[in-house]
């Protein structure tokens, strides 16, 4: 400890004053004195000198120690005071103790433990400094952030979704994140992971992507024998989230049926398997998302109220790129850097002129809209056709491909989950339904209405099988 600190001693005592002085001073602090309070309040508040420490008689005429403390305390709550008492001041001593004084020592004051006292003091006195200045340093940097946890941006709607995040992530709260599509729910949900759960697992599940019918078995699980084609146990997606996250993404497609289970499981905290009656205590933090309005959703009865109450303990709205314009730069920049990373290619420098257009387009796709076309520019270069387009003025721009329908873009996933499925199963339609939970009817009028090739995906199965 460096010993050349000054401290401010106040004794209307001359003699005690003399030897505290000698002994602090042998002990290498500087010592500034006074014998008269006021006198020594006015030297700290000030401000001509930043003692480390004030050492104060407890009974002096004008201003008491007591009452100097009060000052001091109030003004400068970091400053340790340590006070001296006499014989029969014990309960006083204590009483300052709790009025914020550090320590008291009582008369004759001993060296040693004078020393002591003062050593501590100036410890924590230099600790709390450290600590204010590390705080100031932090503050700065977050109030700079251009980054947190995969999620880009500068703009301050998106900082202050960071400073949610980090206070939500404290919390075992279920979280419904809002935000068009596109928007960064996801990273968000997996931000909120890494700061709550890290190291756990994060287990995502779409339900607009998961034919209805499969959506209960999915994230339950389901005991051997629970339905036709269940030949084996399987656990869900409640159990592979173990204590980490379950992120329920698309909330609103849940069906109304399996919100009230869910409601129920997150009530109860446990779940059972299909088909089977152990309760499993339910160890992940639900996050939710949805694109859609949910309050709407309720308002018109698709969404249970009572659900959306139970998910939307902590709510999180993630700004559209509408309203962090100015955070497209950045972005673009981002999603150049990485392309050339995953590639290993030579960085594509952006032209201002392309920044600017991408800052006058509207985003309905949002970020997923600006990565996809800021990947093409890398990919297409500067010659193609496309970048004159992207670089033209805002009215020739053209979106980044028109967005299809709820209903074709559900068909499209049906499709291609069925046939993902049925290729599994070498065409066979009775092995695709156990691997689907689904019966041979749907399965054929699925097949039936959205145009699956059946014969072609057996003919190809076959086709590998001979070669
Ligand atoms: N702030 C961001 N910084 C960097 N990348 C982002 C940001 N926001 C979104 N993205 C990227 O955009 C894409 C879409 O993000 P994400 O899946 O999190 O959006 P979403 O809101 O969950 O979309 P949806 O509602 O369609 O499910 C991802 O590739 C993601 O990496």
């Amino acid at each position: 400890m460096s010993t050349a600190l000054p401290i401010l001693v106040v004794d209307d005592d001359r003699y005690l004053l003399l030897a505290l002085r000698q002994t602090l001073e042998l002990a290498g602090f500087v010592v500034q004195t006074f014998e008269r309070s006021p006198a020594a309040l006015a030297a700290v508040l000030g401000q001509k000198e930043h003692f480390a420490a004030v050492l104060a008689d407890i009974r002096m005429p004008e201003l008491d120690g007591m009452a100097l403390l009060a000052r001091l305390h109030k003004e400068r709550p970091e400053l340790p005071v340590i006070l001296i008492t006499g014989h029969g001041d014990v309960a006083l001593a204590v009483q300052a103790v709790k009025e914020g004084a550090y320590d008291f020592l009582q008369k004759p004051v001993d060296g040693e433990a004078l020393l002591g006292a003062l050593g501590r003091a100036v410890e924590r006195n230099r600790l709390v400094k450290e600590n204010r200045q590390l705080q100031a340093t932090l503050e700065a940097s977050r109030a700079e952030r251009t980054a947190f946890y995969g999620l880009v941006g500068a703009h301050p709607a998106m900082r202050q979704v960071y400073r949610l995040i980090e206070t939500m992530a404290t919390a075992p709260d279920p979280v419904l994140i809002s935000g068009e599509t596109g928007s960064g729910k996801e990273l968000a949900a997996r931000a909120l992971h890494a700061l709550s759960a890290a190291g756990q697992p994060f287990v995502a599940v779409n339900m607009a992507a998961l034919p209805a019918e499969m959506i209960e078995s999915e994230l339950f699980g389901y005991e051997r024998g629970a339905f036709t084609g269940a030949d084996s146990r399987k656990a869900g997606k409640f159990e592979f989230a173990g204590r980490g996250t379950l992120f329920l993404d698309e909330i609103c497609s849940m069906p109304l049926h399996l919100q009230g289970k869910l409601l129920r499981v997150l009530e109860e905290r446990a779940f059972c398997r299909l088909g089977g009656n152990a309760a499993i205590p339910l160890g992940a933090r639900v996050i939710s998302a949805s694109n859609r309005d949910l309050e709407g959703e309720v308002a018109s009865g698709r969404f249970r109220q009572d659900l959306y109450f139970r998910l939307n303990v902590l709510p999180l709205k993630i700004p559209a790129l509408a309203e962090r314009v100015a955070d497209i730069p950045l972005l673009a920049r981002h999603f150049a850097e990485e392309y050339a990373l995953l590639h290993g290619d030579a960085q594509v420098r952006l032209e201002p002129a392309f920044l600017d257009a991408l800052s006058q387009r509207s985003w309905p796709g949002n970020v997923r809209e600006l990565r996809n076309l800021v990947r093409r520019h890398c990919i297409l270069g500067g010659q193609a056709q496309q970048d004159k387009a992207i670089g033209a003025p805002a009215a020739a721009l053209p979106a980044s491909g028109p967005l299809s329908t709820w209903k074709e873009h559900m068909e499209r996933e049906e499709k291609r989950y069925l046939i993902e499925a049925l290729a599994h199963a070498g065409g066979q339609v009775s092995a695709a339904c156990r691997i689907l939970g689904l019966s041979r009817k749907s399965v054929y009028e699925k097949v039936r209405r959205l145009g699956i090739d059946l014969e072609g995906l057996r003919q190809n199965r076959a086709g590998k099988n001979v070669t």
